[in-house]
């Protein structure tokens, strides 16, 4: 791995072959998406196996992430080709129960658009691409007029900035939708549409009542969640800058800052955050990006992005490896050129002492490599939180972790089978790997963190600069 930021890519119909999910882990690919507005059980189910099978083959981990709809209004199912909305035309929405499909007729999956809608107010779709304005509603049937035209293709958004939705936050479908992840044994779950810090709460108690421990990650996509933003981060585990529909639900111009806020407060806690959202949007068509995206993505890294992430690029694209790559190629040609700031730690904890130690080791040595023993990811994360110019090494016996920190900034995550216990042993293993996988060699040195005795989290109480002995 030669980038340290991670990348995303969201996985539909043209990346799901063993093929091409085989190179786009090889380009570069960390974290899979999973977006459970789309799909059926039946083909996620058969994701997860292709995805661990490959991971396993590659002897790579692979995050997969579930991303809940969340209380997000869609369109129904469409013709392929989708339908041609032209300027002028009216088209009628009615709710899905009513199922009319006609040329002139969607069905949207929220049931009390007719009580709520006001003539003259704006309906977005498909992250505002397209634009009616309500025009009449007729008991459930709401008649609109199309002020911006294109295609409309089926499960598209639908945004009302106007309205306060009545939908609760995790819906039935969310419920079901995360007690099938818990059961595929996903990596991570990201809720859509969070506005408060009640809707991360419901959902970790959710986790808990299922005695699953899965990292909870909010995406960031109404005005009410930048509102409570602090309160929100204080909850989660992770957060998604969701570009797509924070530009539709606030306005485009507003989404750069935000996102150089809500990175900023991430890494301040140490939580890993993405971002997320046409960062090389003309690649769903073009082998090549245009210049003002590969700054997209430059920026978002020096930003402090943990992660970048592609949506129609990697899912429904014409490039999806070459997006991949490219990311890979951004984000490795900039690294070298960052100069983070060094944030106060988050906690004054023993872990975040040794790691500002860490960094200042990270900041007069020039070591490559810190390997870090971890039985949560607790201290590989706070370690990835110094941004330090040496990749993190992560070893851990516990394989959900081995996969989940794969989300995070610049950290390997190494599976080990044999947990070491005592000190001598941590160093052989890391010394065995290091060397047996040709990353480094006798003599160099590394950092080396961790807690003796290996069973107790949280108990980061070494910090040793090595020099490797073992021969390759
Ligand atoms: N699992 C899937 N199956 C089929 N199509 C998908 C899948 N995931 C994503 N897509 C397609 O890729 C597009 C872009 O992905 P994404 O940004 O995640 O979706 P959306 O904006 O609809 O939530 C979607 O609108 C959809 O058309
Ligand atoms: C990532 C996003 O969410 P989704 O693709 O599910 O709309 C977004 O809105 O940017
Ligand atoms: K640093
Ligand atoms: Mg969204």
């Amino acid at each position: 791995m030669m980038h340290r930021t991670k990348i995303v890519a969201t996985i539909g119909p043209a990346s799901s072959s063993r093929e091409t999910l085989v190179q786009m882990v090889q380009q570069g690919m960390n974290v899979a998406r999973l977006n459970f507005s789309h799909g059926s059980y039946e083909a996620h189910a058969e994701m997860v196996g292709l995805l661990r099978s490959v991971s396993e083959e590659l002897d790579t981990p692979i995050t997969i992430l579930q991303d809940l709809q969340g209380p997000k209004i869609r369109v129904g199912m469409l013709p392929d080709e989708g339908i041609v909305l032209k300027v002028g035309e009216k088209l009628t929405l009615v709710p899905q129960s009513e199922d009319r499909s006609a040329s002139d007729t969607v069905c949207i999956d929220y049931p009390y658009l007719a009580e709520e809608a006001k003539p003259g107010e704006q309906i977005l779709l498909d992250d505002g691409l397209l634009e009616l304005e309500i025009f009449a509603v007729d008991g459930e049937a709401v008649i609109c007029k199309v002020v911006e035209g294109g295609t409309l293709k089926s499960r598209k958004g639908v945004n009302l900035p106007s309205l306060n939705l009545r939908l609760p936050s995790m819906t039935k479908k969310d419920q079901k939708d995360l007690e099938f992840g818990i059961s595929q044994g996903i990596d991570w779950v990201s809720l859509s549409f969070v506005r408060q810090a009640e809707d991360i709460r419901f959902l970790k108690q959710f986790l808990v009542e299922r005695q699953a421990d899965i990292p909870v990650m909010a995406k960031i996509e109404k005005p009410q969640a930048i509102a409570h933003l602090d309160e929100i981060i204080a909850e989660c585990d992770g957060l998604m800058v969701a570009r797509g529909d924070l530009g539709v639900e606030i306005t485009p111009e507003k989404v750069p800052f935000l996102q150089k806020e809500i990175i900023r407060k991430c890494n301040l806690k140490n939580i890993p955050v993405i971002t997320a959202t046409q960062m090389l949007d003309s690649m769903i068509h073009n082998p090549r990006p245009t210049r003002a995206e590969a700054s997209d993505v430059a920026n978002a890294i020096i930003d402090g992005t943990d992660a970048v992430m592609l949506s129609g690029e990697s899912a429904v694209g014409k490039y999806p490896l070459k997006s991949v790559s490219m990311l890979a190629k951004i984000a490795s040609s900039i690294e070298p050129k960052l100069q983070f700031v060094n944030n106060p730690p988050a906690t004054t904890d023993q872990t975040h002492a040794l790691s500002e130690a860490l960094n200042a080791i990270d900041q007069i040595l020039n070591l490559r490599y810190i390997a870090c023993f971890t039985a949560t990811g607790y201290t590989a994360q706070i370690a990835s939180g110094e941004r330090p110019k040496a990749m993190v090494v992560a070893f851990t016996p516990s394989i959900d972790v081995y996969h989940r920190l794969n989300l995070v900034w610049g950290v390997k995550p190494v599976y080990i089978d044999r947990e070491g216990t005592t000190f001598e042993e941590l160093v052989e293993i890391a010394e065995n790997y290091l060397i047996d996988q040709q990353l480094a060699h006798s003599g160099e040195q590394i950092l080396i963190m961790g807690g003796i005795p290996t069973q107790i989290s949280q108990g980061t109480n070494f910090l040793k600069i090595h020099t490797l002995k073992k021969a390759s």
